[in-house]
């Protein structure tokens, strides 16, 4: 007898190294992915990566399955990294999302106090929610960018190793389990300007299966305009306004092709096969050069608007057949 070989176990990247929100969120989705689960598929393998792009890059090569991202901070908005990687390049769908909360802390080798910290390292997004605190209690700081809050807690090393010695900054801001993680003491924590900050992470993987529709949904586009000219954006708006459909995102980000060129990047409530969504992506694609789908996939924070009167999905429905009947009747 032959022995048959288990499917490999898929490989989900996320923002490394160990320790970041980002892992967090990745734990999370394996934790609750009931779908796989039930499916008796292989439990994924979790894949440090260093950047965002590097991420998506291994994703697309195939190299990873899937990669946990954020996309968007209660606080600071969009993360352009990676809504600039997903906007341009081979396509690419976001299957699923989480919302972390986020709480920091300031974190440094053992023995050093508040006092002896004249430079701190962090994710930007992270530095950008702790400024208040930062002014307040660290003012002549230097801010260190770093490409991960766990990579600042982990140039810390504890005091130990050469990473120690090469790091260009005396205290890290992180989640609290990195810090712990790499030895290193606690000299504040819960440092955030804003109690109470969400990040959203999406799960991206290569266009195929698209989540089913579970009632509660999200799609997300890119809108690439096809000229500039009075009123473009409102054309673009009006496309949802009348088919009832509510926006939670827009944001506007350059496409680097020229000062002034931008593309709106748009989540909205509704999942592709809901009659009015389809009507909403037939309306973008007339007036739009270009409509990049980025997917649809179950919201993470539940309860979807109700619908004005008219914009129901059965509305859309009756509406559809009424034609349907009106077509046939007329070509009869
Ligand atoms: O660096 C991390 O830990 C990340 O996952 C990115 C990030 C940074 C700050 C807030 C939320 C996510």
């Amino acid at each position: 007898m032959r022995a048959v070989d288990a499917a490999p176990s898929p490989r989900y990247g996320y923002l490394g190294p160990e320790g970041t929100f980002c892992e967090m969120a990745l734990t999370r989705w394996l934790a609750t992915d009931h779908h796989r689960a039930q499916a008796g598929d292989a439990t994924p393998v979790p894949v440090p990566c260093s950047s965002v792009v590097g991420a998506l890059a291994a994703l697309r090569a195939g190299e990873l399955d899937a990669a946990m991202v954020p996309i968007e901070n209660s606080v600071e908005g969009g993360v352009t990294a990676t809504l600039d990687a997903l906007s341009v390049g081979d396509e690419l769908v976001i299957v699923g999302e989480v919302l972390v909360p986020v709480t920091f802390v300031l974190a440094a080798r053992p023995g050093t106090t508040l006092a002896d910290v004249t430079a701190v390292g962090t994710h930007s997004h992270a530095w950008a929610q702790v400024r208040g605190w930062m002014d307040a209690h660290l003012p002549g700081a230097t801010y260190v960018p770093t490409l991960s809050t766990a990579a600042a807690a982990a140039g810390l090393g504890g005091g130990r190793g050469p990473a120690a010695d090469a790091a260009p900054y005396d205290a890290s801001v992180s989640a609290a389990g990195a810090a712990t993680r790499h030895g290193l003491s606690v000299l504040a924590d819960d440092i955030g300007d804003n109690r109470g900050a969400v990040t959203r992470f999406v799960l991206v993987s290569r266009p195929g299966r698209t989540p089913a529709p579970t009632g509660s949904d999200k799609t997300s586009v890119v809108l690439f305009q096809r000229d500039d000219h009075p009123g473009g954006l409102l054309e673009l708006l009006e496309q949802f306004a009348t088919r009832g459909v509510n926006m939670t995102r827009l944001e506007s980000r350059p496409t680097g092709a020229a000062m002034g060129s931008y593309c709106f990047t748009i989540d909205f409530e509704g999942h592709v096969t809901d009659e009015r969504v389809g009507e909403t992506l037939m309306g973008l694609r007339r007036v739009c050069a270009q409509v990049r789908w980025l997917g649809s996939y179950p919201a993470a924070d539940g309860v979807p608007t109700p619908p004005r009167a008219g914009t129901a999905e059965a509305d859309f429905v009756a509406a559809r057949d009424w034609l349907a009947a009106l077509r046939s009747s007329a070509t009869r």
